[in-house]
This record gives C-alpha cells, sequence and structure tokens, in this order.
C-alpha cells in the first residue's frame, strides 16, 4: 500500500505507517503543494495524509477518487467538501481531542499577551524604545474576575473556560448553536444568547469551526456589541472575524484589543497593520504546535490511515 503526506507530520505515526511496510512519499518542498501538484502527487497511491490547507474539494476528490482514505492533520475540516468525499465513498479523518489542551494553551497566552500589550512592548525593547522605568508606561489591564465568553464551547473551548476559571476565577459564559449540557457539568459555564455574549464578556474566545454560519460572524456590527474595555481572542479560523473591520474596531478604540492564532489569509502580509498595533497580538497559526500534541496527532492519523487501507471504519471519521 502507497501513502502520500503532503507535509512534514511527526516521525511517531510515520513509523506506525512502516511498521505495516507501507510505501510512504512526503512532500518535501519548502512551501505548501499546490491544488495541481496534490493532483498529481496522488496518482497511484492509496490514501492521503493532508497536512495544510490544501483543499479537498470537489475538483480534487473527483481527481483522487482512487483514494481508499484521506486522513487530516488537524482536527477542522473547513477546507474538505463532505458531501463530496461522501458521493464518492471517501471516508475522511480528523484529529479530535489531543489538542485541545494545546490550542487553548495558545488562546490563554494570547488573552494574557494582550492584556499587557506584551508583543507590542517586546518590540519596544528589539527597537531601542526602553527608556527607562515608568509608573504609568502604556497600561494592561487585569484578568482577575473579569467574565470570559466562549464562542463555540466544544472540546478546546472548555479547555480554555478551565484555564480562564482556573487561574484567574474567571466566571464563563458561553454561546452555542444550543446547549453544551456535558460541558456544564464539568465547569459552572451560563449558556447566553449571541447578544448577551456580546454585552456581557471582558474576553470573547471563539472556538468554533469555520461555517457558512460563523464565516465573517465577528464584523463591525459585532465589534460595536462588545465592550470598549473587551479583549477579543480567535485562535479557531481566520475567516470567522472580518480582518477589515477588526483593525477599524482596534484603531478606533470600539474593543480593548486582539489576538489572533488565525487570519485571513495566512501566511499574513508582513506589512499588515495589525502586526504594529499596540492593542493586537498576532501568532502565525501554532495553536496545537507542541511537540506531545503533534505526536499524539500523528498516531491518530496513523490510525485513520490504516483501518482505511483495511477497509474498516475510520476511529475518527468526520464523516
Ligand atoms: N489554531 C489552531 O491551531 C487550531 C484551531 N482549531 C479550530 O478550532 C475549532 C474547534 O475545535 P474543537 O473544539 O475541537 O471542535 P468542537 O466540535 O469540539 O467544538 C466546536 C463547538 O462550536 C459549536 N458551534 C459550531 N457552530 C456554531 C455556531 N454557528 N454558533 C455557535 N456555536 C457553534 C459546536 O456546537 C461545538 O460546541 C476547529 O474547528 C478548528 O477550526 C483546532 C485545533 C487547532
Ligand atoms: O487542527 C486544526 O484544525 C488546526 O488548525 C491545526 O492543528
Amino acid at each position: 500500500m502507497k501513502v502520500f503526506i503532503s507535509g512534514n507530520i511527526a516521525q511517531v505515526g510515520i513509523a506506525q505507517l512502516k511498521e505495516k511496510n507501507i510505501e510512504i512519499t512526503q512532500w518535501d518542498k519548502d512551501r505548501q503543494i499546490t491544488a495541481e501538484e496534490l493532483i498529481e502527487a496522488c496518482k497511484g497511491q492509496d490514501a492521503l495524509v493532508s497536512v495544510g490547507p490544501n483543499k479537498i474539494d470537489a475538483k480534487f476528490l473527483n481527481a483522487a477518487k482512487h483514494l481508499k482514505v484521506i486522513a487530516l492533520h488537524s482536527v477542522g475540516f473547513d477546507q474538505v467538501d463532505v458531501d463530496e468525499a461522501k458521493k464518492l465513498n471517501i471516508p475522511v479523518g480528523n484529529t479530535p481531542g489531543v489538542l485541545s489542551g494545546a490550542t487553548a494553551s495558545a488562546a490563554f497566552l494570547l488573552m494574557l499577551a494582550v492584556s499587557r500589550k506584551a508583543f507590542y512592548l517586546h518590540k519596544k525593547i528589539i527597537n531601542g524604545n526602553w527608556q527607562n522605568y515608568e509608573p504609568t508606561p502604556e497600561l494592561g489591564i487585569e484578568l482577575n474576575g473579569k467574565t470570559l465568553g466562549v464562542f463555540g464551547l466544544g472540546k478546546i473551548g472548555l479547555e480554555m473556560a478551565k484555564k480562564c476559571a482556573g487561574a484567574f476565577q474567571m466566571p464563563v459564559i458561553y454561546h452555542n448553536r444550543s446547549r453544551n449540557e456535558d460541558a456544564e457539568k464539568e465547569i459552572d459555564a451560563k449558556y447566553v444568547s449571541f447578544e448577551e455574549l456580546l454585552e456581557q464578556s471582558d474576553v470573547i474566545s471563539v472556538h468554533t469551526a469555520l461555517t457558512d454560519e460563523t464565516k465573517d460572524k465577528f464584523s463591525i456590527d459585532v465589534f460595536k456589541k462588545m465592550k470598549p474595555t473587551s479583549i477579543f481572542i480567535n485562535t479557531a479560523r481566520g475567516g470567522i472575524h472580518n480582518e477589515k473591520d477588526l483593525i477599524q474596531a482596534l484603531e478606533e478604540k470600539i474593543i480593548w484589543g486582539a489576538g489572533l492564532d488565525v487570519t485571513n489569509p495566512e501566511p499574513m502580509d508582513k506589512n499588515n497593520p495589525l502586526l504594529n498595533m499596540d492593542n493586537a497580538a498576532v501568532l502565525p497559526h501554532i495553536g496545537s504546535a507542541t511537540e506531545e500534541t503533534r505526536d499524539a496527532m500523528a498516531k491518530l492519523i496513523a490510525e485513520n490511515i490504516l483501518a482505511g487501507l483495511n477497509g474498516d471504519k475510520l476511529p475518527y471519521p468526520i464523516w
């Protein structure tokens, strides 16, 4: 059996596949594979490990309908045309759960960094602009006791809520399409409407998938309903906030600050104004990028691939 891997995954997953005598071909160029190259690379392969934002759309799926399984190196699957995969009977799997802690840590990191303007002040040192100790330099805001509003209380949202409640005694409110009663058994979290989430939160952290419903959900009208002292955090997908509107909201102090691990497009242009604002912090989509998490993701990928090649039900299917 042959598997094409369109990027880098942890060795532990590769070893699991090689143990079963699977022949592996890996994309080894220092850039993202293009759509055409991906189609070409999948010719003669039995399975694909899709790393990064490759579009697994109708065009790709129809050109690669011989694949027995596709394993994503992500939990998010907004890049996949699930209906087409179902129609062509190509099983697609993802990596749920194992990356929730790491991604929530990235959201927590951004929340803290924004609340103390850490990225901006770090740049001031690098640029030689740290003059002396001042009692009132650019002041941050306290997080202790402030209200966390989770948009999308699923696996990662729940981990973020636990961290904020534990570290800063932050009361947690959340909005989902419907109540998450399982999560409410684990933490004290109050379900509110989207409007209430905007009005009551001191920090809003986004943890939904990118869908037609959530695309551009955070636009200028929404930012205007948030508190002027509030912080917006997005570690889910860049498409969930409207970037132009976010820049306006930060420039006009409609909200206090924003922290992003995800942007639209990715990579972000190095001249993007968000990179030089005192009230913004941006990371290059590193939510799940810890050694432990990447190992765990690679193991789930190998399990999905082995099951699919065997004609078994995937252990971590998206359909
Ligand atoms: N920055 C990064 O590196 C990473 C980003 N992610 C992103 O985080 C997302 C969430 O991952 P998980 O927590 O594992 O997923 P999950 O499925 O456990 O949680 C998503 C939650 O959002 C809710 N939701 C979905 N649509 C909604 C809507 N229209 N309005 C309100 N709530 C809605 C769902 O009910 C669910 O509770 C992924 O889809 C992915 O895009 C995931 C891992 C790493
Ligand atoms: O899992 C995801 O959805 C990511 O964005 C990267 O881990």
